[in-house]
């Protein structure tokens, strides 16, 4: 149970991207709060790929799976390594239920760069004093990322586990460069529609 003093939080990575999560969260109670994490949608499909092929060794490679056919750049939308990233598609299917008012979106780039920072946003987002700021982050330069000094259950410091911030499988420049291609359109359209321009066009 939720006393009036907290909130509640959910978190399910597949819901922005099933058609029916929408409807039925609306359902239940229509000014819940949504925060979505989205990064360049072509590094997505290289880590959901490499996470993939870490539990299933003999999957296909990359570009066999990402497109239907590579010389005429021809990508493979029902991949949903592919499909995922199309962040638009699944927006407008949420803004069918929701304001654009009720959503908060965090940029993976930056919840690397300046965890701080977007942590503030969310804070603020889901109108909660900031007590979360930089003194709580420390860079690891081990792990290559911002960890935790000092979780709340333990006084050690804490950073995400191994399958967070994996080395990712090296893909061909040219292939990246279709795929940035492809994703172009929708991203625009999604900057727009969010009212931020996360900066994976002009990278
Ligand atoms: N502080 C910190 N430490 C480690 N990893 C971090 C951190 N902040 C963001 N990230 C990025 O989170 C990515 C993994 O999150 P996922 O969205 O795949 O997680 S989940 O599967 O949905 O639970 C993971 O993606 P990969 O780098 O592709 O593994 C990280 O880049």
């Amino acid at each position: 149970r939720t006393l009036d003093s907290q909130i509640t939080l959910e978190k399910t990575p597949s819901y922005f991207v099933t058609r029916e999560a929408p409807h039925r969260i609306s359902s239940m109670s229509h000014d819940t709060k949504l925060i979505v994490v989205v990064r360049n949608p072509v590094t997505r499909a290289i880590s959901d790929y490499t996470q993939t092929l870490s539990k299933k060794p003999d999957i296909p490679t990359f570009e066999e799976l990402a497109f239907r056919n590579r010389s005429l750049g021809l990508v493979d939308t029902s991949w949903n390594a592919i499909r995922i990233g199309m962040y638009i598609l699944h927006l407008e299917n949420w803004l069918q239920y929701f304001r654009l008012s009720q959503m908060h979106f965090v940029s993976g780039e930056r919840l690397i760069t300046d965890p701080a920072g977007e942590m503030g946003r969310v804070q603020d987002f889901l109108g909660l004093k900031r007590i979360i700021t930089d003194k709580h982050f420390y860079f690891n330069r081990t792990k290559g990322f911002p960890c935790l000094k000092k979780p709340e259950s333990s006084s050690q410091p804490r950073c995400l586990g191994k399958s967070k911030g994996r080395t990712h499988v090296q893909i061909e420049q040219e292939v990246i460069e279709q795929l940035q291609e492809f994703y172009r359109p929708f991203n625009i359209k999604f900057y727009e529609t969010v009212g931020q321009d996360f900066r994976w066009d002009s990278m």
